[in-house]
């Protein structure tokens, strides 16, 4: 039954004793409890049923408490517990109307809810006002004595209790002063406080210790109305500020701030119910820790929607948000101080605790953002690091000097700029991240050590190649003495440059010395190295370069002309001396000599090649072979290029390919001696000159004679010219004749068609002698200019050897592939002969 009209009043417990949990979250919105803090009072009041109880408060308070209709008669308005906001009093004061006791509606027997009212009335409220009727005083059978019991008894109930005060309202004063009254309503309280059972504890506990008792009588509402006003106005006075130290309200100690009152109303009823001693400290904290919980989970979903919050998440996902630290620390200080004046009157533990875990929620929610944008700084710093880095390198700075500017620079940098990260709320340690970024501003400086190094030493080792690749070449291929100690002197002085470039160039680096000492020795093996390699590739080519000497220095003279065999040179001399410079190259090329030791090489080789025969008859026959073996004595393996098994038999190799050579010279010789000595012996020019008197003497007679010999003599030299007898007969007699006989018919016919030719322009009359000259006199019949031209060396070996050294040279370039240029000399050589013959047959022509 719904007993109160005003608006601002709900059922708080109905008569069942249920909760009204949706009706009071409802009522304290409207009356706006949460915002009172602290500053907010709890009347409540008993009394017996219809003792005017709705009636005093309506008056006193301004609610709209159902009071009993006078002309109804007695009968009960009030269930459970009811409770309004009082109408203009500050603090905002709450005032609970409460069943009366003793009702006939519960029955003698059901003091349960009862005891429950009164306990939770005691538990709640600061003001107890205890309704009763003046003439009740000094009675033993007065109506509120049993109503005193049970407050008595459940005050016991509660855990240290706070101070209440118990305001006696005497209804329908008598005559009789309240002075008078009052000391014995004292008496009255006093007797039934010390019949009540008490714990061991409170044994001794004076009433004063729980309760501060007041009293106030006021006029009968019925009969004197207008008293009973006036009284009640002042009454009122005493409600103003009742919670100001001296107030009426008792000790504070145990008020819940008012945001907890619903809950904690709920919450004292629910245990009321359930029968149990209610521990009023205990259920603070428990009060507090729900609601700091509850306040504490509100702001976390309110920060999780925060615009601000939501836009930093966002951006620094992507990309480094200026000023972070600063706004992330504004948005948390926010929440927490909503957190901090939310619950600022909770039990100050509880609210501290939870506000921790409020704050370590949101830090734990907050820390990926700060991990990304200390990310963020790592890499821009790490990327900036390198552009520095490079560019102190490329104005030349040195590279130790600049690596550690640029890591001391740019982690300083890091440290301000995770500084800047920072949240006043939390002690990040970003340490990690700054280790990282250490790690990898090392492993760049070291990436570009390395390069760098491996840049100046390849551009070293090139150096060192260009200046020693094309000299070192030019050395060995004229092998001679000297070649070695140049090559030495060269390796030297070319290494000594090196290092010292090089070594200028790594004192930037601050290497140590040992780690320095290994990068020079590096270099200088390097170039030992070039000169090696170049060593073992013009080791492979000695074959050719033996060859090339030989045919230098066998086809031509002192003075570097082309020799022309004439018969008078010494051929074999010649060849000797070509092979022993040719043998010099071999023994050049035996060996890497880049140490200054002496070795036998050249002296076994040119023993055991050239002096082969005198060292047979040294060794009494007894024929040892010294180069029978694969290694030469006291040089190392590793130096040798040539063994001398390979020596031996390269030099049988290069006796066989130029022994054609020599044997071409001594037929060319042998031709040439023939050529000249064409002439009849002298006994027979005599024996012609005696035997021939005759027909010379009729020649001198008859001219005709002469000139038919004459002409005879003509034909016969245009024949021995066109048909290159003395050419033909250089191969042997046989071959010569036979091609003779081929060529001799289409020769003759050739010459007669000539000769036909002429006639026939002789015979023509009509010839102008200006438009039509002569022809010229066939150079054919003139002897003189039918001999071949000295300038076409190919026509005549014996005047020009070269074209069989010339195919020496154009053989492999390999000893091993040096039979194949032996065969291709050959078909060189008949090539140059062939083409001799046909030039000298186009010239005769
Ligand atoms: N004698 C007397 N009667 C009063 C006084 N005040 C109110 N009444 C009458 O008492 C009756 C009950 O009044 P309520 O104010 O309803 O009493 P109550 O104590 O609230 O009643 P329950 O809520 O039913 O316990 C009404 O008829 C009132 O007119 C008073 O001061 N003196």
């Amino acid at each position: 039954m719904d007993k109160s009209d005003g608006c601002c009043s709900t059922h708080l417990i109905d008569g069942d004793g249920n909760f009204n949990v949706a009706g009071t979250d409802k009522f304290m919105k409207e009356v706006k409890l949460a915002e009172c803090g602290l500053s907010y009072a709890v009347v409540a009041i008993m009394g017996p049923q219809s003792s005017g109880k709705s009636t005093l408060l309506n008056h006193l308070f301004g609610t709209n408490f159902r009071e009993m209709d006078a002309f109804k008669g007695r009968s009960q308005t009030t269930k459970g517990i009811w409770m309004a906001r009082c109408v203009g009093i500050e603090p905002c004061t709450l005032v609970m109307d409460l069943e009366g006791t003793d009702g006939r509606e519960r029955g003698e027997d059901d003091t349960a809810f009862e005891k429950q009212s009164a306990l939770f009335a005691l538990a709640v409220s600061d003001i107890v006002l205890i309704n009763m009727w003046c003439h009740d005083i000094g009675r033993e059978q007065a109506a509120n004595k049993p109503l005193l019991k049970t407050v008595f008894q459940v005050m016991m109930r509660l855990f240290s209790p706070r101070k209440t005060t118990l305001l006696f309202v005497i209804r329908d004063k008598t005559r009789t002063p309240l002075e008078n009254l009052e000391p014995v309503l004292r008496e009255d309280i006093q007797k039934i406080w010390d019949s009540v059972p008490k714990p061991q504890a409170h044994k001794e506990t004076p009433l004063s210790d729980f309760f501060n008792v007041e009293v106030v009588a006021l006029s009968s509402f019925e009969e004197k109305e207008e008293h009973f006003k006036e009284q009640v106005a002042s009454l009122r006075q005493r409600f103003f500020h009742s919670i100001a130290p001296g107030g009426l309200a008792g000790d504070r100690r145990g008020v819940v701030p008012a945001s907890g009152f619903s809950f904690s109303a709920e919450q004292i009823w629910k245990v009321i119910k359930e029968n149990k001693d209610l521990d009023l400290p205990a259920h603070k904290v428990m009060v507090a820790t729900v609601r700091c919980e509850e306040i504490a989970n509100e702001k976390f979903s309110s920060f999780i929607e925060n615009e601000d919050w939501s836009q930093l998440e966002e951006t620094v996902q992507s990309q480094p948000v200026p000023g972070f630290g600063k706004k992330l620390t504004s948005i948390l200080n926010i929440c927490l101080s909503e957190y901090d004046s939310e619950a600022t009157y909770f039990e100050e533990g509880v609210r501290t605790s939870k506000r921790k875990q409020l704050e370590d929620k949101l830090l734990q929610l907050v820390q990926p953002a700060y991990q990304f944008m200390l990310g963020h700084i790592r890499s821009g710093t790490l990327e900036k690091f390198k552009e520095a880095f490079d560019s102190s390198l490329n104005e030349g700075k040195g590279f130790a000097l600049a690596s550690r500017d640029c890591t001391k620079y740019f982690m300083s940098k890091f440290d301000e700029s995770s500084a800047d990260v920072d949240i006043d709320q939390a002690n990040w340690d970003s340490s990690k991240v700054r280790d990282k970024l250490r790690r990898d501003i090392d492993a760049h400086i070291a990436a570009v050590e390395v390069a760098k190094l491996s840049e100046l030493t390849t551009m070293y080792e090139k150096k060192l190649n260009e200046a020693l690749s094309g000299p070192v070449e030019a050395l060995l291929d004229g092998a001679s003495d000297d070649t070695w100690p140049a090559i030495r002197k060269l390796l030297k002085r070319e290494t000594e440059t090196a290092v010292i470039g090089f070594s200028s160039a790594l004192s930037g680096f601050e290497m140590d010395e040992v780690t320095k000492d290994k990068m020079l020795s590096r270099l200088q093996d390097h170039a030992r190295g070039i000169v090696e390699a170049k060593a073992q590739v013009e080791a492979g080519r000695v074959m050719t370069r033996m060859k090339d000497r030989f045919s230098t220095l066998f086809s031509h003279d002192s003075d570097s002309m082309p020799r022309v065999w004439t018969g008078k040179e010494d051929i074999r001399a010649i060849t000797k001396t070509a092979r022993s410079a040719s043998l010099k190259i071999l023994s050049v090329m035996a060996a890497i000599r880049l140490d200054d030791t002496a070795d036998n090489i050249e002296k076994t080789l040119s023993l055991a090649l050239v002096d082969s025969r005198a060292a047979a008859s040294t060794n009494r026959g007894i024929s040892v072979d010294p180069l029978a073996s694969s290694s030469w004595d006291e040089v190392p393996s590793s130096k040798t290029l040539l063994t001398p098994v390979q020596c031996k038999s390269l030099w049988r190799q290069f006796n066989t390919e130029t022994e054609y050579t020599v044997s071409q010279a001594i037929a060319a010789q042998e031709a040439s001696r023939r050529n000249n000595n064409w002439l009849p012996p002298p006994w027979a020019i005599v024996a012609l000159a005696v035997l021939g008197f005759n027909e010379f003497m009729t020649l001198l007679r008859n001219p005709l004679y002469l000139g038919v010999i004459f002409v005879a003599f003509l034909l016969m030299k245009a024949l021995w010219v066109q048909l290159d007898v003395s050419g033909e007969f250089r191969n042997g007699a046989l071959p010569g004749i036979l091609r003779i006989s081929t060529k001799f018919l289409p020769t003759m016919m050739n010459l007669l068609r000539k000769l036909a030719e002429e006639g026939q322009k002789h015979a023509n009359p009509n010839a102008d002698p200006q438009r039509n000259p002569p022809p010229p006199a066939n150079p054919n019949a003139d002897p003189q200019r039918n001999i071949p031209p000295p300038a076409i060396p190919n026509a005549d070996l014996q005047r020009n050897p070269s074209p069989p050294a010339k195919s020496l040279q154009s053989g492999t370039n390999n000893y091993s592939d040096a039979s194949s240029s032996a065969s291709s000399e050959v078909i060189s050589s008949k090539k140059g002969t062939e083409y001799s013959s046909s030039s000298s047959k186009d010239k005769a022509q």
